[in-house]
Formats: C-alpha cells, sequence, structure tokens
C-alpha cells in the first residue's frame, strides 16, 4: 500500500527512514545533523550504499527538503505522490493525546500548544510536520507520542505530592518519554524470556543523549523516570535531570549571570548532564576519550552516570517487586560494553551479573551469567518501525 516515511525530528536533528508497507521492508534510512549550525551533516543509507555530504541547513523545513530532494536523486522514489504515509514522532502530547493520531491543523496547533511539555522537542517536532503537509498534502499524516505508552501508570506514579489543584487545574503530573522505545524493547523481550508479555516485569534502561527508565509489569508502563517534562530522572546527555528545586532559585540569586527560571531551565537542559559535568561533549564517546586521557571531569560525568542509572534500576526493583530482566535500549544501551558492566557489576546483589563473553560489541539478547536470576537483555530499539505501523493502522 504504497510507501511510509518514519520522521523522528530532534532539537538539531532529523532522523528517517523509508519503508515499504505492509511489508515493512526498510528501502533507505538517513540522518540530517547539525541542522541551524554550520556544515550540517547528511547521511543517506540504501541499498548497501553510505552517501555522505555536508551542507548549511538552516532549519527543519530546509532538512525537509533536502531529505525528499535525497529521495529522487538517488531513485528511491520516481514521484513524491508515492509516499502515502509520514509518521511523525512527537515527544509531548500532554493530556490532549493518548494514542496516535491523524494530523489536522488543529492537531498541529495542539502539539504546539504543550511545547512547554517538551521544549527541546515538540517545536522541532511541529515544524517537520509542517514542511510535509506543505510537499506531501496527500498523504496519511500521523503524530506518533512518547507519552501515550505511559498513559497506564497508576495515580499514585504519576502524581507529585504538591497541593492537588496543580494537578486539576493546571495539569502537572508526570507524563513520561520514549513511550514508543520502551513499548517496543518490552514486546520484543518476549522472545528471549519464553513467557507472554503478562507474565513478564521487566526494567527498561533507554540509554541515548535523552535518557529514560521504566518500569513494565505485563506489558504496562507503570513508572517512568521522566516527568512534567523530559527535563527530570537521571542524568543526561546535556540535561542534569533531578536536582533539589531549591537550587534554581539560588542560582538565580547568586549567578549574575542568570535572571529568570527560563535562564536556569535552558542551562539544566542544555548545558548540563554530561556536557556540563565533563566540560568536553554531551557525546558519551568523546568523554570516554577525554577520560581515558587522564581527564578528571571526564571521569567524573561518567561516575554520576552511571550511578544515577543504578539508583533508577534499584528503585523499580522495588516498583515492581524483583524483575525478569533488565533491558538495555539506545545509543549507549546498545553500544556501551562498559557502562553496561559497570552498571549491572556493580549493583550484583539483585541477582545478576555480566558475562564478558557475552557482553560484546553488537551483542543482542542475554548477557547475563548463565546462573543469574534477573536477565540482562541487549535488544536494539525500533522507534521508525513502531511509527510507521501506526501509520500503516489509520490508512486502512
Ligand atoms: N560505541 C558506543 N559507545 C558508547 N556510546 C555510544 C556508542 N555509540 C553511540 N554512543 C552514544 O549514544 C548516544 C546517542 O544515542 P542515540 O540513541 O543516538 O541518541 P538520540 O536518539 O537521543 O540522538 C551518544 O552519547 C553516543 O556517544
Ligand atoms: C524525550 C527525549 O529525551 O528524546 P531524545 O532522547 O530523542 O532527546
Ligand atoms: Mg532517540
Amino acid at each position: 500500500m504504497g510507501k511510509t516515511l518514519a520522521i523522528n525530528a530532534g532539537s538539531s536533528s532529523l532522523k528517517w527512514q523509508l519503508y515499504a508497507m505492509p511489508e515493512e521492508t526498510v528501502l533507505a534510512k538517513g540522518l540530517i545533523e547539525r541542522i541551524g549550525l554550520k556544515n550540517s551533516a547528511i547521511t543517506v543509507k540504501y541499498a548497501q550504499q553510505v552517501d555522505k555530504k555536508v551542507i548549511d541547513i538552516h532549519t527543519h523545513t530546509e532538512a525537509v527538503k533536502q531529505l525528499m530532494n535525497d529521495l529522487k536523486t538517488f531513485k528511491l522514489i520516481d514521484d513524491f505522490n508515492e509516499i502515502t504515509g509520514v509518521g511523525h514522532r512527537v515527544v509531548a502530547g500532554g493530556e490532549l493525546f493518548k494514542e496516535s493520531t491523524l494530523i489536522t491543523s488543529e492537531v498541529l496547533q495542539q502539539i504546539k500548544s504543550i511545547s512547554n511539555l517538551a521544549p527541546l522537542h515538540n517545536p522541532a517536532n511541529a515544524q517537520g510536520i509542517e514542511a510535509f503537509l506543505e510537499l506531501l498534502p496527500e498523504a496519511t499524516a500521523v503524530a506518533v507520542f512518547d507519552t501515550a505508552f505511559h498513559t497506564t501508570l497508576p495515580e499514585k506514579a504519576y502524581r507529585y505530592p504538591i497541593p492537588n489543584k496543580y494537578y486539576h487545574d493546571y495539569n502537572i503530573r508526570k507524563y513520561g518519554a520514549h513511550g514508543t522505545s520502551h513499548m517496543y524493547v518490552s514486546q520484543e523481550a518476549t522472545k528471549y524470556l519464553n513467557k507472554p508479555i503478562e507474565d513478564l516485569k521487566l526494567i527498561t534502561c533507554h540509554i541515548g543523549n535523552g535518557v529514560s527508565l521504566s518500569a513494565i509489569k505485563g506489558g504496562k508502563s507503570v513508572d517512568t523516570s521522566m516527568g512534567f517534562t523530559p527535563l527530570a530522572g537521571v542524568m543526561m546527555g546535556t540535561r542534569s535531570g533531578e536536582i533539589d528545586p531549591s537550587i534554581i532559585p539560588y542560582m538565580i540569586e547568586n549567578d549574575p549571570e542568570l535572571h529568570s527560571a527560563q535562564d536556569v531551565i535552558d542551562l539544566l537542559n542544555t548545558k548540563s548532564g554530561l556536557l556540563g559535568v565533563s566540560e568536553i561533549s554531551s557525546d558519551m564517546r568523546d568523554v570516554q576519550n577525554s577520560e581515558s586521557e587522564g581527564n578528571k571531569n571526564a571521569a567524573l560525568a561518567y561516575e554520576l552516570f552511571i550511578d544515577r542509572i543504578q539508583k533508577y534500576i534499584a528503585q523499580y526493583f522495588a516498583v515492581l517487586n524483583g524483575a525478569d530482566a533488565v533491558i538495555f535500549t539506545a545509543g549507549i544501551g546498545e553500544n556501551g560494553c562498559r557502562e553496561r558492566e559497570d552498571i549491572i557489576n556493580g549493583m550484583d546483589w539483585f541477582g545478576f551479573k555480566i558475562d564478558d563473553e557475552k557482553n560484546k560489541r553488537g551483542c543482542v539478547g542475554n548477557i547475563a551469567t548463565a546462573d543469574s536470576k534477573v536477565k540482562v537483555l541487549v535488544i536494539p530499539t525500533d522507534e521508525e518501525l513502531v511509527i510507521a505501523r501506526d501509520v500503516e493502522a489509520f490508512k486502512k
């Protein structure tokens, strides 16, 4: 039933995959990085080929035009009309969207209206949507929300212990994020655990540039580390994760460079995490390279990063009252052998240990020792496939 594009627009990047549906064959995929900066990097992969180029891409609208031209240049399509569906990852759905939704101009306005719930993401997601509405007005356009999978959280998990009116009148609650990824890897886990999802208790760790963990019981999210916005929870590439909220007014009072709560929130979102502590980079590979050259800040950044993840894993053992498996996914979760070893072997009291022979680059599946009570799984995430499937469901 035609070709479907899955779009994952980040604050400075745009990832995409082109599928033949309903066969779910990946025809091509690509990445446009450094949007809005000099020398944007463009990668297109198709049929064993990789094309890379560097040009300046100023906006997400330009990125979409570039991607569509590349599809023609590399003969992945002859005509734009071959693309009958476009699915967009949208990080925050707030109280407005509990499931994937057909995009109309009203839906687009609503997505923009809740940008406060994902300030780094929703504005970029909306730009991507607008660009495609202009280029492919006939295609089935669907928004797939990161928050949807977490709508099953029990009230004790999603409510904050603040006066009730802030929930009832202002919708202040935990929404979580990365839901598509937590859902996908938890479903994939059944292949390695030989039990139906209804009988499983899982702790999923999505560790990429953004990081979040979830406690999943019987296939439903029962807790997750991100909160009202994706700033909450563990430390990330540029985000602080949890800090004592009293620090915010204290920073404004004492640092003459900070004038408002918004200034501090920007700092916590974009200048903190691995970047803020290492003073080197938000990218884990750069941090580790500096650490190996003896850089103390980089070593501290790494230590904090591992510590925060361990503490959330421990919390979720309590939330679930035990677990069948801990799952690692996303850039660092899938590729970071050392991170997995440091996280798991530092808390082996919980009933698991990494098998060094299995914990290798490119490994997939269980990497725990044979006598581990709790399995440790590496499962590559595939948010784009879930998005393409949701688009397909609307085409029918
Ligand atoms: N081999 C590796 N070892 C450690 N970290 C890695 C490796 N490959 C990628 N990463 C890290 O993965 C992170 C990016 O993850 P990714 O899931 O692509 O993030 P996002 O989707 O949020 O852009 C970066 O910190 C990068 O350094
Ligand atoms: C929600 C979020 O943090 O997403 P990402 O990891 O893509 O930045
Ligand atoms: Mg991601």
